[in-house]
């Protein structure tokens, strides 16, 4: 039997980069907010999933109307992301098997497909697995005054995404490791490499962008409008194909 599956998503930053008078996860992309859209994906691959939403304590902006999922708590975030999320392993009263599954608010374009092929990984894994995309341009090393000193080899380095996901046994033990001995990680995977597991990396699409500086709403509005267009060109080549199969077996 599988297990039950927890999302979580952290929500409770302050989207200091964006420079908007509002957490970037209330702009509007379209015609709803980046965290409804958010939420939507999620619901999208997981319908029966429990939804853990973390949240500033002082957050004005939220509306449960954005939440699709019918069993979903609120919990309070924390002062860095990582604090966030041990607050929601936390809260839910979860088995050490269930799966958790981790996934910013800030990446709205995440697809179905990507959700469902990183699920699918994790459950097989036991150290976990997450998005991720190899590194695709020269990397440099710059040094004080910001001059580019050397060129870093580029083999076997990959950009972390998200989701990241795991059991939920191993995920709490490593955050709460990373909290005793005052850590600070920015994912899931660097806490869990630190209890001396591997995580499998899950080669992710390159649009699986995190909102984070003021021009990344027109990317990501853009990435969004192409998903929808292919999505649409490819239930109708479908639809066609279906049309040809029927005329074929008239
Ligand atoms: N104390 C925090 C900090 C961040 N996050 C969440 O972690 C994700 C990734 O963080 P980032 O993109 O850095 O968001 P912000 O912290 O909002 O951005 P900034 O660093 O520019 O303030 C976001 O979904 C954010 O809401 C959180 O839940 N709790
Ligand atoms: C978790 C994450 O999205 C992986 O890329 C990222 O580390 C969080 O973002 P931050 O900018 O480091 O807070």
């Amino acid at each position: 039997m599988s297990h039950p599956l927890w999302l979580i998503v952290p929500a409770a930053g302050q989207g200091k980069r964006m420079g908007a008078d509002k957490p970037k996860q209330y702009l509007p992309l379209g015609e709803k907010p980046i965290l409804a859209h958010t939420l939507s994906r999620l619901h999208r691959a997981f319908p029966a999933a429990h939804l853990v939403l973390c949240l500033d304590s002082d957050d004005r902006w939220f509306n449960p109307e954005w939440v699709p999922f019918a069993q979903w708590q609120r919990v309070t975030g924390g002062a860095e992301r990582m604090d966030s999320v041990l607050n929601a392993l936390h809260a839910i009263n979860a088995q050490e098997d269930d799966m958790v599954m981790v996934h910013d608010v800030a990446r709205p374009c995440v697809t179905s497909s990507d959700l469902l092929t990183l699920y699918h990984a994790a459950q097989q894994h036991p150290s976990g697995a997450l998005l991720a995309m190899p590194v695709a341009d020269t990397m440099k090393r710059a040094n004080a005054e910001q001059l580019s000193a050397a060129t870093e080899s580029r083999d076997r380095l990959w950009h972390a995404l998200t989701p990241q996901s795991f059991r939920y046994a191993l995920l709490r033990r490593a955050l709460e490791h990373a909290v005793t001995g005052q850590c600070v990680v920015t994912d899931e995977a660097s806490a869990v490499e630190a209890l001396g597991h591997a995580p499998r990396l899950i080669s992710g699409r390159r649009d699986n962008l995190k909102v984070t500086h003021p021009d990344d709403l027109a990317l990501a509005a853009a990435i969004m409008a192409s998903q929808v267009a292919q999505a649409s060109d490819s239930a109708q080549s479908s639809e066609s194909a279906q049309f040809s199969e029927s005329k074929r077996s008239c």
